[in-house]
């Protein structure tokens, strides 16, 4: 039996003026792979996502999720469809409190204007956002503004937030950036099990090479906007092309 694609990106191209950002990049991602997706800076990666995710419309390519084109679909358009993503930047309500911001994400993924205004304030989403709060072990912050967390803390519930979406596909940007050791190892702990219980697909771009070489099943490395390298962590560590993309980078 084939493995489902769940994305398909194909020749895709964003140039900024002379700038070749992102130059003829192919790929695709079976249900319940990780992959991962690095590169030295400025190799590419950021624009890839935005392209991908309709935030930067793409110079050229296509881009399917579960066989369909969603080209010039706008992120609430992609959030109907079940993709969830994370920022580079922290994207939770400091004001608010966990809880708050759990049954805000879902509220973005899920609501439509009728259910707003004739629905439960909470759209029905508190007993989701209390497993969501459980899953990631926040039950003791449930109710402290989000402001007060650690950054770590924070890191944590802007995937909760993300997974409001109960997204088929999630894109993570740099969940390890700024995280601390022990809350790294809980944090790919738990997104190793979330994607084993639900069979969600993850793309995940992270400078963190400890964590992504144990985090993801399958790398492709950019380098100047191009593909270099594709393959299993091991294969990748090994890469010439790779470690000399870097050297130079
Ligand atoms: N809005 C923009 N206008 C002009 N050039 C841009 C723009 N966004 C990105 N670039 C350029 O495109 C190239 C790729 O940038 P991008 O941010 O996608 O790389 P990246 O791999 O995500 O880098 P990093 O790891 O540092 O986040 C760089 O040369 C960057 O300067």
């Amino acid at each position: 039996m084939q493995t489902e694609t769940v994305l398909s990106v194909k020749d895709m191209t964003k140039h900024f003026g002379p700038i070749k950002a992102v130059n003829g990049v192919s790929f695709e991602v079976k249900k319940g792979e990780i992959l991962g997706l690095i590169g030295p800076n400025g190799s590419g990666k950021s624009t890839l996502f935005n392209c991908i995710l309709g935030q930067l419309a793409p110079s050229s390519g296509t881009v399917q999720i579960n066989g369909k084109s969603v080209a010039g679909a706008q992120a609430h358009d992609l959030n109907r469809l079940g993709v969830g993503r994370t920022f580079q930047q922290l994207s939770v309500f400091p004001q608010m409190s966990v809880i708050e911001n759990i049954i805000m994400a879902g509220q973005e993924h899920h609501g439509t204007m009728f259910t707003r205004l004739f629905g439960k304030s909470d759209a029905g989403l508190t007993g989701a956002a209390e497993d969501m709060i459980e899953f990631f072990r926040l039950g003791h912050l449930r109710d402290e503004m989000a402001g007060s967390l650690s950054y770590g803390q924070q890191k944590l519930l802007d995937a909760a937030m993300a997974f409001m979406a109960g997204p088929g596909l999630v894109l993570l940007d740099e969940p390890a950036g700024g995280v601390n050791l022990t809350m790294l190892q809980y944090l790919k702990e738990r997104l190793i099990t979330y994607n084993r219980e639900h069979g969600t697909t993850f793309v995940v771009i992270e400078h963190n090479m400890e964590f992504v070489m144990s985090l993801c099943t399958r790398i492709i490395v950019l380098a100047e906007g191009e593909i270099i390298a594709e393959g299993a962590p091991e294969d990748i560590r090994a890469n010439q092309n790779v470690i000399d993309a870097y050297l130079g980078g």
